[in-house]
This record gives structure tokens, C-alpha cells and sequence, in this order.
């Protein structure tokens, strides 16, 4: 049977499932149920040619029991409220995961960055934020980039909060510019923390990283920085793909050139170092590591038999549907999932988060140490959970995450 879930549907049905393993309080699933609050806002924009567009954006505050409200804002076509309550549970247990004091956030605008003009960005990203900075504050709901946007758009924000404010605000968002206060390190931090868990991974299952096969589907701030340094790991990436295509070398693509030819053309397709490959074979490739770096849904109960890698590291989020999850499970493929795997963003967002607050600035690797240490640690907690329980690593990290949710509320005396 297919399965055609929406995305809070299917975070729900992942809820659902760890509940009934770790007999969670049905009060506390009751609450972890729905998001905390949802701001939908409709808000218009002048288009360059004289018109004005209307556009609709979202910010949805998951759970704030461990602290203020954490995560990214995505600007897709796609994006609607569905899949923002999703990234914003997400944000909650994955937060949880890795023990940091924040809880779960998202935000979209429903449009397509590339059909927009710096300027209409630029007036779409500040329209935005007013609309929705009645949420937003250093301690209450800091933003981060996530797909289709980046630290041009953090800087948009932090400005547009900060005129608000009367004065400058930079721990208002993470994932921000050096120069107004961002942190070393963040701009490749999910891609170090994809790298590092896959390397967890491989050490507890008595295998190394490098020589591994590598595909990775995405090759933007999570695809592009994983690829990176997976192959300076020694490992052979053998395919990558973004929305025009996917591309393959047997023997292992040249990173470092590919990203001087995607800097000049802005696609991986065409890359002279390569063959083209039909995109979504790409995620049936022999390799040993798969890495999803895109959109959610893209391994489902249609498609998972196919795959032939040995091990799935999520570094978008919600890639992998639960049927998917289940026929993987069943053929042996290790899937570790998007809360554990793509943590290492808003690990070092936390960090840009405290420096800010601090202003006190930390070296590169100082902020790597740190993240290591904490991904190393996170990893350790859940493969650990997933042997005492005897389960795949999703549960396991469900265990962890949820578990500390459900401490934190009941320690709240909601429940006493
Ligand atoms: N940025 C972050 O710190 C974090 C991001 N994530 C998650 O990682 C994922 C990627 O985010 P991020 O890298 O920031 O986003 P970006 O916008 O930087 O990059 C997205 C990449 O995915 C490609 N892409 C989009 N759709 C498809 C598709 N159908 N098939 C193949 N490639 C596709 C894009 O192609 P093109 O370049 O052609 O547009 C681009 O290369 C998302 O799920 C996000 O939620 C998770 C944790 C933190
Ligand atoms: O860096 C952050 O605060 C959030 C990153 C994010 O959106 C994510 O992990 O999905």
C-alpha cells in the first residue's frame, strides 16, 4: 500500500509510534500532539514590473517547555502550514536530541526565491518579519536559515527586528554574517554534523569512514558542505544532485572543482567530470552511505525496496516517510535520522545564539571542538537507547528526544 501522509501527519504517526513503545504520559502526547501556537500571515509585496503580489508566510512554535523557540525559516513554492508544524516538532525533539535549552520553531513564506529579484527578496523578507515579529526575540523565538535561505536572509531579519527594537539586535537570528555578529563555522555546521554522525555511525558498526561511497541528494548549504567533507575524508562521492539534475563518476567526483563549476553555472548539471544520471536513481545507487539533503518524502512505501545503500544519514528533514522506514528497516539499511543527523546546525546556531548574548566570539575551532563533542555525545545517547530497547536509531532517538520533552513538562508541575 502507498502512502500519500502530509508532513504533520506523518511527524504525528512518528509521535504515535515512540509513545506506545515508551508508554509515554497520555497527557504529555496529548501535548506534544499540537504545536503551541500558529501564525499564518498574508502579506503583499511590490513586485519590480509595478504590480503588487500577496504572499503568505508561517511561524509555528512547536513546544517551549526546554526554552525560547528554535529554528529555520524555508522560502519554497511548497511550503504551507502542514509541512511548518512538521519542521517545528521537529525542531522540538531534535533540539531535545542534542541537548540544547530551546524549543522547536519553523517558518516559511510560500514562493520561489529564484523567480525573485534581489530587491523583491530583500522587501518580501523584511515584509515578513514585521508580520511576524511579534514572535521573534532573543529570548523568546530566534530564526535560522534553512531551504532558500541563507545569511543574507538572517541579516534582512536581524535589521528589519532590530529598526523595530530601536537597537541592534544580533541574537535575534543565528546563521547570520560574521560581520554582525554570525559564528565561525555555522555556514557548514549541518554538513560536519551529517559527517560526523555518518562516521559514528560507521565506528559502531565496526567500519570506517574513509573509502565509503557517498551520494547526496542536494547540493546546497547541507548537500554541498556534507559533500565536502565527506571527500575530504577520503570517501568517493559518487553522485549529487540539485532541483536541474543529478550527476555520476564511478571512480568519485572532485569536489573542490565541482564547486568552482556550480559557482559559475549554478547547477551541479554539466559538470564536465561526470555522466548525467536520471535523478531519482540516485537514491537507488549501490553506495554505502545515501545522504537525502532536500525535501521531505523522497524515500516512501513506493520507492524504499529499491534502495541498495547500506546506510541512510538524513540531513534534511523528514526524508524518509514511516513505510519507507519500515521496508528499509526490514531489509537491513540503517537510517539515522534527520533529529540526530542534521543536528549540528542548530548545535552551532545555539553557540552563535550564547556568543552573541556574550559578546564573546569564539575561533573556528573552538566551535568545532564544541560540536564535535556535543554530536559525538548525542550519537553515544542514542545508539545507546537503540540497544537497550532493541530498535532502529529513529525510535532510539525518539526515546532520548521525547524523553527529555516529557521531563522537562512534568518537572513544569503541569502534570504533578
Ligand atoms: N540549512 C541548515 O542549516 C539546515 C537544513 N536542514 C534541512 O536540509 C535540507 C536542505 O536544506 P539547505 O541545504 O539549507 O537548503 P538549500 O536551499 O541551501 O539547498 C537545497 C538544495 O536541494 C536542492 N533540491 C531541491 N529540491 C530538490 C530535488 N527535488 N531533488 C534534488 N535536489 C533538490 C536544491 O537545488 P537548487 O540548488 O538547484 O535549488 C539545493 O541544491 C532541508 O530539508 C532543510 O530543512 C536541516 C538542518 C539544518
Ligand atoms: O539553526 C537553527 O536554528 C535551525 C536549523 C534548522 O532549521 C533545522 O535544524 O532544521
Amino acid at each position: 500500500m502507498s502512502e500519500h501522509l502530509d508532513s504533520f501527519a506523518m511527524a504525528q504517526q512518528q509521535l504515535a509510534a515512540v509513545a506506545e513503545r515508551i508508554n509515554l504520559d497520555p497527557n504529555v502526547h496529548e501535548v506534544l500532539k499540537s504545536p503551541k501556537r500558529e501564525l499564518t500571515v498574508h502579506f503583499p509585496v511590490s513586485m519590480r514590473d509595478g504590480s503588487i503580489k500577496m504572499f503568505t508566510g508561517y511561524r509555528v512554535h512547536h513546544n517551549l517547555t526546554r526554552g525560547p523557540a528554535k529554528g529555520g525559516i524555508r522560502f519554497h513554492p511548497e511550503t504551507d502550514i502542514s509541512e511548518v508544524k512538521a519542521l517545528a516538532f521537529w525542531m522540538t525533539i531534535k533540539c531535545a536530541v542534542v541537548n540544547l535549552p530551546f524549543g522547536g520553531a519553523k517558518g516559511g513564506v510560500a514562493c520561489d526565491p529564484r523567480q525573485l529579484n534581489l530587491a523583491e527578496l530583500e522587501d518580501l523578507t523584511r515584509r515578513y518579519t514585521t508580520e511576524i515579529a511579534i514572535l521573534l526575540g532573543p529570548d523568546k523565538d530566534i530564526p535560522a536559515p534553512d531551504m532558500g535561505t541563507n545569511g543574507q536572509t538572517m541579516a534582512w531579519i536581524m535589521d528589519t527586528y532590530s529598526m523595530l527594537k530601536g537597537t541592534t539586535v544580533p541574537a535575534v537570528v543565528t546563521g547570520k554574517p560574521i560581520a554582525i555578529g554570525g559564528s565561525e563555522g555555522r555556514i557548514e555546521a549541518t554538513g560536519r554534523g551529517v559527517v560526523t554522525i555518518a562516521r559514528e555511525t560507521l565506528l559502531s558498526r565496526g567500519n570506517q569512514l574513509p573509502d565509503s561511497t557517498v551520494a547526496v541528494q542536494g547540493f546546497g548549504n547541507v548537500g554541498a558542505a556534507a559533500a565536502k567533507l565527506f571527500y575530504r575524508s577520503g570517501c568517493k562521492i559518487q553522485a549529487v544532485s540539485d532541483v536541474q539534475g543529478a550527476i555520476f563518476n564511478q571512480n568519485g567526483l572532485d569536489i573542490l572543482n565541482l564547486e568552482d563549476w556550480v559557482k559559475k553555472t549554478g547547477t551541479v548539471v554539466g559538470f564536465p567530470e561526470s555522466e548525467p544520471l536520471a535523478p531519482e536513481e540516485l537514491l537507488y545507487l549501490p553506495v554505502d552511505l545515501l545522504i537525502p539533503a532536500a525535501l521531505q518524502n523522497q524515500l516512501t512505501g513506493e520507492n524504499a525496496h529499491k534502495v541498495k545503500a547500506r546506510y541512510i544519514i538524513e540531513g534534511a528533514n523528514g526524508p524518509t516517510t514511516p513505510e519507507a522506514d519500515k521496508i528499509l528497516n526490514d531489509k537491513g539499511v540503517v537510517v539515522v535520522p534527520d533529529v540526530l543527523a542534521n543536528a549540528g546546525g542548530v548545535t552551532v546556531s545555539y553557540f552563535e545564539w550564547v556568543q552573541g548574548l556574550q559578546s564573546f566570539f569564539w575561533s573556528e575551532s573552538e566551535v568545532n571542538a564544541k560540536l564535535e563533542q556535543i554530536m559525538v555525545r548525542a550519537f553515544g545517547q542514542v545508539n545507546a537507547a537503540a540497544k537497550k530497547h532493541n530498535c532502529d536509531f529513529r525510535t532510539a532517538a525518539y526515546i532520548v528526544g521525547v524523553g527529555r520533552v516529557a521531563e522537562a513538562i512534568t518537572a513544569l508541575g503541569i502534570f504533578p
